[in-house]
Parts: C-alpha cells; structure tokens; sequence
C-alpha cells in the first residue's frame, strides 16, 4: 500500500455518514451544575491539578452545558449526518447507581437530543468515554471490581429508557483498551492506578458489562427502539519496525494486545481473549511464580454472552507506531511498552507530526489498519468514530490539520474501494478544541477554534471546518480546494 495513488478521483459511497466528536468531560463543563455528580476527572484535576499539564480542568471547558443550539447551528453548518457525543453517567446517576435519577441530567440530554433532531442531525451517542463516577470508584474499586459490570447495565437501562426513543446509534465504552491499559496499568489517564493485573481486571469487566447492555437491549428495547450497539475501539496501527521476524511478531503482538484484546472476543469467530496474549501473560505470570495468570479466565458461558455482542464496530484512529522485541534494547522505550506483549513500540520521529508527541502523520497506517480489521474479524462494519490532529492552538489557518484529513480520508477511500472494507461512516475528532486529558488546553484537535480565555467560550471556525464542509457537500477530497479568507495549504511534505 506504499503509493499515494491520487491519480484516481475517490468519491464517497452514497449512503456513507459523516460525523463530528466529541466527549461530556471534554466539551460540557458545569462539572457540578443541576445536580450532577463527582466524576473521576473531576475528583483528579481538583485533588491533584499537577496531574494536569497545564493545570487546568473541565469545569467549564467549552460550556457546552449551556450551548446547545449554538452549538447545533455550528453542526447543521457543517452538513454533517450525525454527531457523537458522550453521556455523562455522573449526571445522569450522581451515586453511579439507579438510587437517585438526576432529573437535570435526563433534561440536558433530553434538550440535546431533540435540537439535534429538530435539525436532522441524528444523536450517535457513547455511554462511557473515561469519565466514571466517583463514587463507583471510590466505594467500589471502579472497573477492577466485576459488580461495575452490573451498575453499567443499571446505567444503560436508564439510558434506553429514557432516550431509546429517538437515539438509534449506540456504543457502550469509548476505547476499553486506553480506559483500562492507561488507567488501571499506568499512570496516564483517572483513575491512575498501577497494576500489573489492572488492565487486565478492568477489561474483564468492561466486557461482561458491555455485553449485559447489549443483550438487556435485545430483551427489552430493541423491538421497539429498531436502534443498534457497538463498541469503540482505538487501532493504533503497529508495524513492525524493521522486516526481521522478531519484529514482525512483535507488531503483530501489540496489534493483537492493543485491539484484539476487545474486539476478538466480541468480532472473532471463537471469541475469548486472543490467544497470543492468553499465552504470553500465562508465561509472564509463571515466571514470577504467580498461582494463576494475571488474565482471568471466561467461562464458556460468557465467551457466549460476549461473542457477537454488537451490531457495529467503531474505531478511532490517529497514528502508526514502529515495534521491536523488548529485548531490542537499542530503542528507548516508547508510549505502548507492554512487557507481557514483549513489544516495544515508539514514533516514527522523522514523520510530520502534531504537538502530540505520540501523533504522527502516517496515513497508509490508517488504510492497513482497516484491512488487518478486514482480514481479522471477516470484514464487519465499520464506522470511524474518532480521527484527527492536534496543535498547539490558535491556529485558524490549519494546513496541518487540512493535509492529514485529505490524506487520511484519501487512504480509508482506497481501503473502501479497492480493498473492499466495510465503512460505512467517518466523524471527525473533534467538533471543537477541547479538554485535552492530561494535556490539558495545550493541544488543540478542534474544527473549530475555542477561545477558553474568553468567559463565553466563543467558537471559531478554522480553514478544517471550511474543507470538512466542502468534503460533505462535494463527496470527494478536493486538493484544490482553500476557502475565502485563507491562504492555500502546501501539499503535505509526506511523499505522494
Ligand atoms: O498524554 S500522555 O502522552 O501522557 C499519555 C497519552 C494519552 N493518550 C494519548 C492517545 N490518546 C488517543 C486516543 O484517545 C482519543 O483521542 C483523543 C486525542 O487524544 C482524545 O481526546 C479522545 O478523548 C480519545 O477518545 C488517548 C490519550
């Protein structure tokens, strides 16, 4: 897949959806507004703001609490089809459990939802995108613990009650792999805990919970809500950094580690954890004499319940990493070092890149990713549900963000037509500049401009949101194209 080939024009399928992202923590803001509940970020940045790296917090990130039609109007602007966002489970159930229904919080999405719909904009919502109730942490172990999985289904069930009705697109868990690996197994996102067995409890649950929603769905709601579930997933593509068999391996391992670990159990045909990491964490655990491997065990009951628990597979993409062996050690270890993988996998550093030190332009990643899903999981459907670049902000002529969208969508269009893969939709990560996790206000992946200085929060579109646009209207990427008002982008330096 190395040529560019532009040559051919690319158009998208009729049918094909386009989106905009974003997430409750990142964008809403009145973090204790209406009644709502203490979430783990909340409890984080407020007890720990070094955490943070510029100190900052989501108590009112973009206020978008208080912005619903003007944030619509921007999105009817846009053209897009759908718009994902994420349902704070803290507003919804303060405790994190059905003890107390938060009746702002079924009003805020209520109102949310309905202006979506009022301009035809079709609400493609997240149940869970990091953001847990404190309390369920706290008092229970959060993820780590399988009764979360019996207080999700208690939240879905409050969800397809109250909004089944008029929202058709769900996932349950953003990117379960970053939730738990980043979260439970090392110190990057709340609630920072650092286990060697974390990632692998908080996955465990993670699945059982995903799958008592799905099928609590098909017993209860799907009959008469016609809606669909998936899950969402992060594919990072890793290859292998040079062609030397360790390496291949070694790729293909934290592939298989980084999104197999949730999507074999649910897309594959025999389901269960994939056997790669079942062996290595087994091996891992008997050399340090462990009475059992720190990756529980399925009962063949559950591999049932899980395998096939979705209708849809969403996928984030952003970048490609290079592995080798962990034993390599003429590598410096890089952001995914999984000893139980036995891969260490870093950046390219010569790439283009963004103010992300973990984000570089690698599109041809983005089309092998879709075809390993492809090849992997016998071709499901698939809807990108996060993509896109950071930078440091402020930057309204935003040829970075420009070029990686035009090359990225150009890629994933040779993975649909010539490579026959099943995608069936695109939102782009994100609508607006956003709470950036641990970054903080640092790094912008907004369409839009947020001038979070300013107390209203004003939305400003970049020269992104003009092509995006244009990309909807026309169906087709348009090299050519620079909106009024902005100088052309040079063609990326990557080569073509
Ligand atoms: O910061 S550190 O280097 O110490 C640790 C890495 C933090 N990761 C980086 C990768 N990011 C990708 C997938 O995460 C997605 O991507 C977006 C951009 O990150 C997020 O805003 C979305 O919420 C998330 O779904 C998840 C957070």
């Amino acid at each position: 897949y190395e040529s560019f080939s532009y040559c051919k024009e690319y158009t998208f399928p009729n049918n094909f959806k386009f989106g905009v992202a974003t997430a409750a923590y990142q964008v809403e803001g009145a973090w204790n507004t209406g009644g709502k509940g203490e979430n783990i970020w909340d409890h984080m940045t407020h007890t720990n703001p070094s955490s943070i790296l510029d100190r900052s917090n989501g108590d009112i990130a973009c206020d978008s609490y208080h912005k619903i039609k003007e944030d619509v109007r921007l999105l009817k602007n846009l053209g897009v089809d759908f718009y994902r966002f994420s349902i704070s489970w803290s507003r919804i159930l303060p405790s994190g459990k059905t003890d107390h229904i938060n009746p702002d919080g079924i009003r805020y999405y209520n109102e949310l939802i309905d202006e979506l719909l009022a301009n035809d904009i079709k609400p493609f919502v997240t149940m869970h995108h990091y953001d847990l109730p404190q309390p369920l942490q706290e008092e229970e172990g959060g993820f780590l613990n399988l009764k979360l999985a019996d207080y999700f289904e208690d939240y879905a069930d409050v969800l397809y009650k109250n909004f089944g009705d008029r929202v058709r697109d769900w996932t349950t868990f953003n990117q379960p792999t970053l939730i738990c690996f980043l979260g439970y197994s090392g110190e990057f996102i709340a609630p920072m805990i650092t286990r060697k067995d974390g990632g692998y409890l908080c996955g465990h649950t993670l699945l059982i919970a995903h799958a008592k929603a799905y099928h609590l769905y098909n017993k209860r709601y799907r009959a008469s809500q016609k809606g669909r579930i998936g899950i969402v997933q992060n594919i990072f593509w890793f290859e292998p950094r040079t062609n030397n068999i360790e390496d291949l391996q070694a790729a293909e391992a934290a592939n298989e580690f980084n999104f197999g670990w949730f999507a074999n159990p649910i897309f594959s045909k025999e389901g269960d954890y994939p056997q790669i990491m079942k062996e290595n964490i087994e091996y891992a655990s008997k050399q340090e004499a462990l009475p059992k491997s720190r990756l529980p065990e399925f009962t063949q009951e559950e591999i049932e319940l899980i395998k096939g628990s979705a209708d849809f597979l969403g996928v984030n993409h952003y970048t490609t990493f290079y592995c080798s062996p962990v034993e390599d050690k003429s590598i410096e270890i890089g952001l995914f070092y999984i000893p139980d993988m036995n891969t260490n996998c870093i950046v390219d550093k010569t790439a283009e890149g963004s103010s992300s030190s973990w984000l570089k332009v690698k599109p041809t990643g983005f089309r092998k990713a879709l075809n390993w899903i492809k090849q992997q999981y016998d071709n499901p459907e698939v809807i990108i549900l996060e993509n896109g670049i950071s930078d440091a902000g402020n930057l309204l002529n935003d040829c970075l963000r420009v070029n990686y969208y035009n090359l990225y969508l150009t890629e994933m269009l040779k993975a649909i037509h010539e490579d026959g893969c099943n995608v069936s939709g695109y939102a782009a990560w994100s609508f607006m500049d956003n709470f950036e996790w641990r970054s903080g206000y640092t790094q912008k992946f907004g369409l839009y401009s947020v001038d979070f200085d300013d107390p209203a929060r004003p939305r400003t579109p970049k020269m992104s949101a003009f092509v995006f646009k244009n990309i909807i209207r026309e169906r087709k990427i348009n090299w050519t194209y620079t909106p009024d008002g902005f100088r052309p982008c040079e063609r990326s330096k990557i080569k073509e």
